[in-house]
């Protein structure tokens, strides 16, 4: 049995349906990408599995408790940790606070206030600094440290390169390592393939609200045409 168990999910907006069946497991230990074009829905099925969008039909399993339709903060305790698309950290407060609202949340264990700036020494830097003095890569730390402290089993990161520079970029891949290590499942939805591609042991295409592929980085890779054509790239 897999940790993170997706089943026929189906879910979406008043009046469109975005999710269409999506069958999708998570491992321990991994870092599974899940990878797409514009607008098939992986950012639907992110918040669908932390409960922000509700289910209208099927089955997330964690750790064999399902959470499908329940509230975020069920999903948070019960071990779904989220790094939402554009990282949506509180302008008018500072990191230190949004640590502490963060460590109020979700589950207990290892990942605390120590461990989080051991992880992200940066931020140890900036405690006093408000959401809208930081730069782009020290806020998506932020997001990050945030989802840590509620000591996630699986982190939902959607597209944290998004906006960095290439060098923040792959210190995001650094972190992201570091944070399997840690004993955590990461499901990333990126766009930067470099970084999916460096992370990840397996990939999985998301086309009009479905799963269409999984397999290992590596036999993804080894095609370029085939991924060219799913992901609708150069
Ligand atoms: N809050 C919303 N209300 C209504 N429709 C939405 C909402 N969010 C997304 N959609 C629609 O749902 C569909 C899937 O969007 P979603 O953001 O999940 O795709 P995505 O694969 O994450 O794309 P992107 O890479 O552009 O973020 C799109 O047609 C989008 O317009």
């Amino acid at each position: 049995m897999s940790f993170l168990e997706i089943r026929d999910l189906h879910s979406g907006y008043q009046g469109s349906t975005v999710l269409q069946g999506v069958d999708l497991d998570v491992d321990h230990g991994q870092v599974l990408a899940l990878l797409g074009r514009n607008g098939v829905g992986k950012s639907t099925l992110i918040n669908t599995i932390c409960g922000l969008v509700r289910a209208s039909s099927g089955s997330v399993l964690l750790d064999g408790r399902e959470l499908a339709g329940q509230r975020p903060d069920v999903a948070a305790r019960a071990g779904i940790g989220l790094v939402p698309q554009g990282r949506r950290v509180f302008a008018g407060l500072t990191v230190t606070e949004h640590l502490e609202i963060a460590s109020r949340i979700g589950r207990d264990g290892t990942w605390d206030r120590a461990a989080v700036l051991d992880l992200l020494p940066r931020l140890g830097e900036r405690l006093s600094h408000r959401g809208d003095q930081l730069s782009g890569g020290e806020q998506q730390m932020l997001a990050i440290a945030r989802a840590l402290l509620t000591n996630p089993l699986v982190l939902l990161l959607d597209e944290p390169s998004d906006g960095l520079a290439p060098q923040l970029v792959s210190q995001v891949g650094t972190t992201i390592s570091e944070i399997v290590q840690a004993g955590t499942a990461v499901l990333l939805v990126e766009q930067d393939l470099r970084l999916a591609f460096s992370v990840a042991q397996e990939v999985a295409v998301m086309d009009k609200g479905r799963i269409v592929l999984r397999e290992p980085t590596m036999d993804f890779r080894a095609d370029s045409t085939r991924a060219r054509r799913l992901l609708g790239v150069g």
